[in-house]
């Protein structure tokens, strides 16, 4: 009986074994060609210069309107295949059970097996309805947050005084994202350290996880890999905080519920911020939001939302450093704008009379670049294009956001920073089209179709916020000759120099 059942237990093994080996081994390919560097083709080579291969192959298909693949860092057997425009329609159209953004953003950052935060339809359609249509109505508590962390970070500077702008930059939007996700509730406290320490866990947790364990094996991450706790700890921390203004949201949600039928939308609300409208967007869908779910939906709004605008907002730094004639002319823009008031209120419409600025930022964002390729989406099932080109299920696709902007078809003289290069199209033919947040021909920033990123409106006028105050009250210069370093290169993803310190210096009468 004894041997019986060991023989069951081993051929078991064996077949689970072999399944698992086989699956391992026979992954299918993009079937188009595959671009890599000669001679050492390293993954630490990828690391340090995978822009520049991206860059060559940009020159060699995309420009000849082909795809071509690149090596997948997160999962090299699977390479991506890099797509040229005339795929974007179809990419576009493609529902999200076929061409999935939440499904490649899982398996990239194998989210599931860190317990990170999961895209789910109520953030995106949180962040793509309610987060805009509230934006008006939070321009003001946007611009005391930012004077907050001006308040906060910024020292006395009677005169040329050394500062790390990363940090004023940095607290600047986090104050933005913290007050327009948590309310004002939680938005001076804890949760504003708190983001950020769930972020730095959720940015470690998976390279862990994936260098220390097995596909099949990472599952049991959750028990027993620390840098997960982590991540579940500081999930917990959050859950707890937001359960006592939840509880509140729904009693009073409870009580309003008779005249409105508690339905979404149906009444004035009392709250502009992340709980309620996930609140209203569960209970239209009728579901429960627990503590849980809700730190989970309002930490992947944050994750998305906090590095890229940080870092966007730091390279517009040091471009108006390199640009003086730039910085003065926005300076003059903003107190005719502001009527040189000190205490002036902005609103969204005065926002968008700052078309230098908005013209200048579009600029920055088009020549500096969190990620080099944008629009990535993973294949839900088998997809066919209509010209044949196939994508097996779970492989990924991407189009190639930097080298497209820096493509002098689409912009011309693109190695020139023409801080008024947007505001030229503007006042051509669509003057609708081509300001900062525009979801136009001319760059691929922004992504493309439903998901296109929800968050550029926020970003728009938050950037706008932080940098009229900073332009508006201080001179500003780079450290003598010492400049920012070289960006930060980490496969496709890039980052500023963050070490790097400026001058600054109040100005006599200011806004
Ligand atoms: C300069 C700053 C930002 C840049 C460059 C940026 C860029 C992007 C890009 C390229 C995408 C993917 C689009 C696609 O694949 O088609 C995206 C998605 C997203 N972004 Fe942003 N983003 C920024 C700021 C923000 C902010 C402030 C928020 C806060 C609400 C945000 C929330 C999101 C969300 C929720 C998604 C996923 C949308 C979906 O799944 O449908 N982003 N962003």
């Amino acid at each position: 009986m004894m041997t019986t059942l060991i023989l069951i237990v081993a051929t078991a093994a064996a077949w689970l074994l072999a399944t698992i080996w086989r699956r391992a081994r026979h992954v299918p390919k993009v079937n188009i060609e595959y671009f890599a560097f000669e001679g050492d083709n390293s993954a630490a080579r990828y690391i340090a210069e995978a822009g520049s291969l991206l860059a060559r192959g940009y020159e060699k298909y995309t420009k000849d309107g082909q795809p071509f693949a690149i090596r997948n860092a997160s999962d090299p057997r699977r390479p991506v295949a890099i797509l040229p425009l005339r795929y974007l329609e179809e990419v576009k159209n493609a529902p999200q059970s076929k061409l999935s953004f939440p499904l490649f953003m899982e398996k990239a950052s194998v989210i599931k097996d860190i317990c990170g935060p999961e895209m789910t339809e109520e953030a995106q359609t949180i962040a793509r309805m309610d987060l805009n249509k509230a934006l008006n109505k939070l321009i003001q508590p946007m611009q005391e947050m930012v004077a907050k962390a001006y308040d906060k970070e910024m020292p006395p500077c009677p005169d040329w005084t050394l500062i790390n702008p990363r940090q004023l930059i940095a607290q600047s939007f986090a104050r933005i994202a913290t007050r327009v996700l948590v309310g004002p509730e939680l938005c001076e406290g804890r949760w504003l350290t708190l983001s950020r320490d769930y972020i730095n866990s959720v940015i470690k947790a998976p390279g862990v996880v994936r260098h220390k364990y097995p596909h099949w094996l990472r599952w049991v991450a959750k028990y027993i890999e620390p840098s997960v706790h982590a991540v579940l700890k500081y999930r917990r921390e959050g859950a707890e905080l937001l359960r006592p203004v939840l509880e509140a949201r729904i009693a009073e949600l409870d009580d309003t519920a008779p005249q409105t039928g508690g339905e979404k939308e149906r009444h004035e609300r009392q709250h502009e911020d992340a709980i309620q409208w996930l609140l209203e967007e569960f209970r239209a869908r009728g579901k429960k939001l627990t503590p849980d779910a809700l730190a989970q939906n309002i930490y992947v709004i944050m994750t998305a939302a906090i590095d890229s605008t940080s870092s966007t907002a730091l390279w517009m730094l040091f471009d108006l450093l390199d640009h003086p004639d730039a910085m003065a002319e926005i300076r003059e823009e903003i107190l005719r704008v502001s009527g040189r008031a000190a205490d002036f209120v902005w609103t969204r419409h005065a926002l968008g009379e700052l078309r230098v600025l908005d013209s200048f930022m579009r600029e920055s964002l088009r020549v500096h670049s969190f990620t080099q390729i944008t629009i990535e989406r993973m294949a839900a099932e088998p997809f066919t294009f209509k010209d044949g080109l196939h994508i097996p299920k779970f492989s990924q696709l991407a189009f190639p956001r930097y080298p497209y902007g820096m493509d002098a078809g689409v912009n011309p003289d693109p190695k020139t920073f023409d801080y008024k290069r947007h505001l030229k199209k503007r006042t051509g033919a669509d003057a609708a089209k081509f300001h900062f947040a525009s979801v136009s021909e001319d760059t691929l920033a922004w992504g493309t179709g439903m998901h296109a990123c929800p968050g550029r409106f926020l970003a728009q006028e938050a950037l706008k916020l932080i940098f009229l105050r900073l332009v508006s009250r201080y001179d500003i210069k780079h450290d003598g000759e010492k400049r920012p370093g070289p960006d930060r290169m980490m496969g496709l993803f890039m980052g500023p120099d963050a070490s790097a310190n400026i001058l600054v210096k109040e100005v006599a009468s200011s806004t």
